[in-house]
């Protein structure tokens, strides 16, 4: 065996057929050597793509020893399927010609992995909701999960959730000394636990305050991972490019970094929720409301739900206001995607936080910085809509595998602003379909998309103090009982169900008595496709009913970290 300070070399056996193996730099590889000691064929595998080295011959399945000899040891490692996007465990098993290049393999092995990938979690809180997607969640963990953590030594403190937002709550009052991340098993809604969790606790400790529509937030340094295990999936459909839990596994062992962008969402001077994904109004709003109604159904509830909502073939008026991004970097129609190593969303990085100290990693809390972000001309536009979606990734998801906004950037710092206005249902149903497919949505005469910075949406005022009377009328003559019992414990309304809810914000909705009368009315207590015309929707936010109509939103450039890389573009091993 051969070692000098930059590469590590000997020969080794694979079955019965001689290899040369070498580490160099940030690859170990094996060359194949014939009879006549000509080099074949050679695999490469990234250092940093090493899952575990093991001494002897070791099962992928049982992690067994099946043969102890002195002379092996196995790899594993990612291996890459298909396209490239779904990922896979790799082995190989190596005969060393004597113990003592045995041990030297394994020892250098083993020194390369801790140097070229010092981002490693060593120590993982895992939070499974037992009731998302097709409940499938504790069965994914145990038989797909776990293992793979286990042989990468990993060690992981799990805990099954009993009741929403108990995750949320974990991460903002428990000790996570020693966790390098958090990771969801489930769909959206539990990712937007851990989301609300993880920023929630990293501005408490930083002294700032969320509810400041204008501070530049604190970015977090808890990676959240995500195993897919829900019914939309969107956060890990559009930054993995797949739903698959072996994938997202992989991903987080090798201790892959993307940074995201997120929306605040604010009602007034209190901050709503944040979201990723989606936050929509008309159409989705109405999706999510009548959807909730069909828990049941699982993932098959947006469907059918969806079906419904379109044929009530509703419309909404608002007033919309938006700051535009800079249209020189980017636009939300240049036929561009954010792929991995996206130059779009590294180059945001010096624009998002000029003042980042890289050697101790401090970001500077600058007010001055962050109304910069808030610099420009604000726009508006006025009209009736079938639906308005803010989104600050692609929002791609195997419904919609380009997703709400194919462009759209995942650490830009900006948004796309979609308006769909007033149009017959068969010109809203070809916008609906162009997502199934690549034709473009947004060419369509009644649609508009902007990349922008904040949003700002309002009733038109002759409509809100119209509105408002129909409201009371109607909050007191049909149900007053029921509103009167909702406002006894109004989370028990939405089934525990609007996550990141502080209590200052439940407050406001005992308040507005009227307002969650109407959204029980709306949403809740509404057969679809009643004769009633409702001028008044209601706000989706990543999967969860918004208590408000006129929000205001705000685009955090990189905000959160996810163990992920983004999509890669097609790279076979
Ligand atoms: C005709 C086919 C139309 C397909 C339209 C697809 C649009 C898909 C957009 C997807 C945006 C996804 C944004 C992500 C939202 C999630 O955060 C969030 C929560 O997810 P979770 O339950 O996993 O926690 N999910 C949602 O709010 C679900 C929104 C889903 C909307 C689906 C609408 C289906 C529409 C079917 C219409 C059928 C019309 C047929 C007329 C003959
Ligand atoms: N043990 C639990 N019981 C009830 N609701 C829960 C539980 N754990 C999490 N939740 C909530 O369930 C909602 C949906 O979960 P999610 O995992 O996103 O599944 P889905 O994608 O099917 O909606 C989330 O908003 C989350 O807060
Ligand atoms: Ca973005």
């Amino acid at each position: 065996m051969e070692i000098d300070s930059v590469r590590v070399e000997s020969s080794v056996w694979i079955g019965n057929k001689r290899y040369k193996a070498l580490l160099s730099g940030w690859y170990f590889s094996w060359t194949e050597i014939d009879k006549r000691n000509r080099e074949r064929k050679t695999i490469s595998v990234p250092v940093s793509e090493v899952i575990g080295v093991k001494e002897g011959r070791v099962e992928i399945q049982t992690q067994k020893k099946v043969e102890d000899t002195d002379l092996d040891f196995t790899l594993f490692y990612v291996k890459r399927n298909g396209h490239g996007l779904s990922w896979s465990l790799g082995r190989t098993q190596f005969c060393c010609p004597s113990r003592g290049v045995r041990d030297q393999w394994t020892t250098q092995l083993r020194t390369a992995l801790k140097t070229h990938s010092p981002s490693r979690p060593h120590r993982l809180l895992v939070f499974i909701n037992p009731f998302g997607g097709k409940k499938r969640g504790k069965q994914i963990f145990h038989s797909l999960v776990a293992p793979l953590f286990e042989l990468a030594g990993i060690s992981s403190h799990v805990v099954v959730t009993e009741r929403a937002n108990q995750a949320r709550d974990y991460i903002l009052k428990k000790d996570l000394t020693g966790f390098n991340g958090v990771i969801c098993v489930g769909g959206d809604g539990m990712f937007s636990e851990l989301l609300h969790g993880v920023i929630g606790r990293t501005q408490q400790e930083a002294g700032v305050s969320e509810h400041d529509p204008t501070v530049m937030l604190q970015p977090c340094d808890l990676h959240i991972g995500v195993i897919p295990a829900g019914s939309t999936d969107c956060v890990c459909f559009a930054t993995m490019g797949i739903n698959d839990p072996v994938t997202s596994t992989l991903h987080i062992i090798i201790g892959d970094s993307q940074p995201l962008d997120v929306c605040s969402v604010h009602y007034q001077n209190t901050l709503v929720r944040y979201s990723v994904s989606m936050v929509g109004y008309g159409f989705y709003g109405d999706v999510l409301a009548e959807s909730e109604r069909h828990r049941w159904m699982g993932p098959l509830r947006y469907d059918y739900s969806g079906f419904m909502v379109y044929l009530c073939n509703r419309s909404y008026p608002g007033l919309v206001q938006y700051l535009p991004a800079d249209s020189h970097i980017s636009s939300p129609r240049d036929k561009t995607r954010c792929l991995s190593g996206c130059r779009v969303c590294s180059e945001s990085k010096e624009r998002l936080f000029p003042h980042f100290d890289s050697s101790s990693s401090l970001y500077s809390t600058n007010v001055s910085q962050c109304n910069s972000e808030l610099e420009g001309e604000w726009v508006t536009i006025e009209g009736r809509f079938k639906c308005v979606s803010l989104t600050c990734m692609s929002s791609s998801c195997p419904r919609s595998p380009e997703g709400l906004s194919p462009s759209a950037h995942l650490a830009d710092g900006t948004a796309d602003l979609i308006m769909v206005r007033e149009t017959n249902p068969l010109g809203f149903l070809t916008f609906l379909h162009r997502h199934t497919t690549k034709q473009d949505q947004f060419d369509l005469p009644f649609v508009e998309v902007h990349r922008v910075k904040a949003v700002r949406f309002s009733l038109p005022p002759g409509e809100a103090e119209e509105e408002e009377e129909e409201y009371e009328k109607q909050a007191d003559r049909e149900i007053q009982t029921s509103a009167e019992r909702e406002l006894e414990d109004p989370e028990k309304l939405f089934c525990g169900n609007i996550a990141g809810q502080s209590q200052q914000h439940l407050a406001g909705w005992k308040e507005r008595g009227s307002e969650t009368s109407r959204l029980k009315r709306q949403g809740f207590a509404c057969v679809p496709c009643c004769t009633k015309p409702r001028s008044v929707s209601v706000w989706n936010c990543d999967g969860e009913i918004l208590p408000h109509t006129e929000i205001s939103c705000r685009v955090h450039g990189q905000l959160v970290r996810l163990f992920a890389r983004g999509i890669e573009t097609s790279t076979m091993q």
